[in-house]
């Protein structure tokens, strides 16, 4: 099977299943340097990259916020000096879907963290 890093987003419907908790755990194993959190009982990926200033962030953010649009699923994205806080959940289900760690994954492949 291909790494999580090397595949697309699928169409998420509105009844699309949310990952249970031991998908959850063995698919965090992949990209350990995220962390799931809950913000007002809805399950989300995050990670805080640091950059080395608000420009890097700023094309960070950017060039994530491109390949959210290529692939049709869009982070929670907060740009501050030095770093950037990015979220992923999916809005559709209110949690957790495989496009969610697909788009971690991704995530961390166009890190310019320094
Ligand atoms: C119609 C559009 O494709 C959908 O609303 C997409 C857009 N991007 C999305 N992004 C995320 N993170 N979750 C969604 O449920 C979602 N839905």
């Amino acid at each position: 099977m291909s790494t999580l890093s090397e595949q697309h987003c699928a169409t998420c419907w509105a009844d699309a299943p949310r990952v249970t908790e031991q998908e959850a755990a063995e698919l965090l194993r992949q990209i350990p340097a995220w962390a799931q959190i809950e913000v007002e009982g809805v399950a989300q990926l995050r990670r805080v990259f640091k950059l080395k200033n608000f420009a890097q962030a700023l094309a960070f953010a950017n060039r994530l916020g491109e390949l959210a649009e290529e692939q049709g699923h869009h982070p929670a994205l907060l740009v501050e000096y030095g770093k950037l806080t990015v979220r992923w959940w999916t809005h559709d289900i209110g949690g957790l879907h495989i496009n969610d760690f697909i788009m971690a994954a991704r995530t961390d492949e166009l890190c310019f963290e320094v």
